[in-house]
């Protein structure tokens, strides 16, 4: 019988091997973003994606490989797939790309701010110059006056709805928005020390896990007391600092890795699938690729009376474009006005976009475009009934 030693290293080899084919295969998908631009096709082909599943599904079964693992590893390889041609495109649409760019969010790093800016950029360029900000407003200061290219601001999640705080800002801002992406958030309770739930007297924390985390504060933590920060990372540093089997901090398990902290409770946010989106803002506006899936982001604001709403709306329908998210918000200084913020699946470039965009014009009180940028959801394709992969 082979000993540990002789199988982890035949299991390292064959990892290596594994590594090789997966950059070769990204290569390719390159060179498959190079013919789609040349030909005018679109990088997503859900058909060949669903015929490619169907026989990796069908070869691995004899191997051993359950329809369900196959299912989740391609999953993977495919969104990066889909990603990294988009990301391909709009840099030579755009001329971006390079050695490095520089990127601003909301805390220190380990915050699920800084780890969507690095996910994002990890796709765009090379080197990342990172800069903490401690609030949204410096944020978006620090790409308004030139000392960073992106800012990554977070716009809504999946168990605690819209960050009011962010779309307020975008009111104000002459920024773009060039960017959108999505990170799980996989809420823990982080402690400096061993130590149990019961022993915590006092958890510190942003006031969005916060909020994530409600159920569980109030069922299991009812009596702790909540100590508010203004970030993640902010409480991270100072359960470290208190170094104490009674302080605790919410936080991602990555992100309190950092300041040497452990998990003792995790997967508290209340809905399972718990993610948040996240908005990309820089000065100059940028294309997105007739090939590439666009969403645009509007603000209106319109004429006091009833059913403007609806004849906004309306207008949408009319051409066909899709809204994916409309959101209100109050406007400053005028009480009862309402501002919408709408999401809509269209190129600006579209010529049904542009006739929305000019009949909206003609009925909004006011109207301005936050921008067009590629959409990162790269939903799975739909695989047939009887391919169902379950994880049993
Ligand atoms: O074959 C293609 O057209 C590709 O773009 C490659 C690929 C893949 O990675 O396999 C990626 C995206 C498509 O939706 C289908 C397949």
């Amino acid at each position: 019988m082979a000993t540990l030693e002789e199988i982890r290293k035949e299991i390292t080899r064959l990892d290596e091997d594994l590594l090789q084919l997966l950059s070769r295969r990204k290569t390719l998908s390159i060179e498959v973003a190079r013919s789609k631009q040349a030909t005018h096709r679109p990088i997503r082909d859900e058909h060949r994606e669903q015929e490619l599943l169907e026989r990796l599904i069908a070869q691995g079964r004899p191997l051993g490989l359950s329809a369900y693992y196959i299912n989740q590893v391609y999953r993977l390889i495919i969104e990066d797939s889909v990603l990294s041609q988009q990301a391909f495109i709009q840099e030579q649409l755009n001329g971006q790309g390079g050695d490095g760019a520089s990127i601003a969010f909301l805390g220190p790093v380990g915050s699920y701010s800084s780890l969507a800016a690095r996910k994002y950029l990890s796709r765009h360029v090379g080197a990342i110059h990172e800069c903490s900000c401690s609030t949204f407003q410096d944020v978006i200061q620090s790409v308004e006056s030139g000392q960073v290219e992106f800012g990554v601001l977070p716009i809504e999640n999946t168990s605690s709805g819209s960050i009011n705080e962010v779309y307020d800002l975008m009111q104000h801002t002459s920024l773009s928005i060039v960017g959108e992406l999505t990170l799980p958030i996989e809420h823990c309770l982080l402690a400096a020390t061993e130590t149990t739930e019961s022993h915590i007297r006092t958890i510190y924390a942003h006031p969005q896990p916060i909020q994530q985390c409600s159920n569980y504060l109030q069922t299991r933590m009812a009596e702790v007391r909540l100590e508010y920060c203004d970030s993640s990372s902010a409480a991270m540093a100072k359960v470290r600092e208190l170094n104490s089997p009674e302080a605790a901090a919410l936080g991602s398990a990555a992100g309190g890795a950092l300041f040497g902290l452990m998990p003792i409770a995790e997967r508290l946010a209340n809905q399972t699938d718990n993610i948040t989106r996240f908005i990309v803002v820089a000065r100059k506006a940028i294309d997105v690729a007739m090939q590439v899936p666009a969403k645009t982001t509007l603000i209106l604001s319109t004429a006091q009376k009833a059913g403007s709403l609806v004849e906004a709306l309306l207008i949408l329908r009319n051409h066909d474009i899709n809204m994916t998210k409309l959101e209100s918000r109050p406007i400053q200084g005028n009480p009862w006005e309402e501002m919408f913020y709408i999401d809509v699946a269209a190129n600006l470039n579209d010529t049904a976009m542009q006739t929305a965009l000019r009949e909206l014009n003609a009925i909004a009180r006011s109207m301005k475009v936050l921008g067009c940028y590629p959409s990162e959801d790269v939903r799975p394709t739909q695989l047939p009934a009887y391919l169902m992969p379950t994880p049993l």
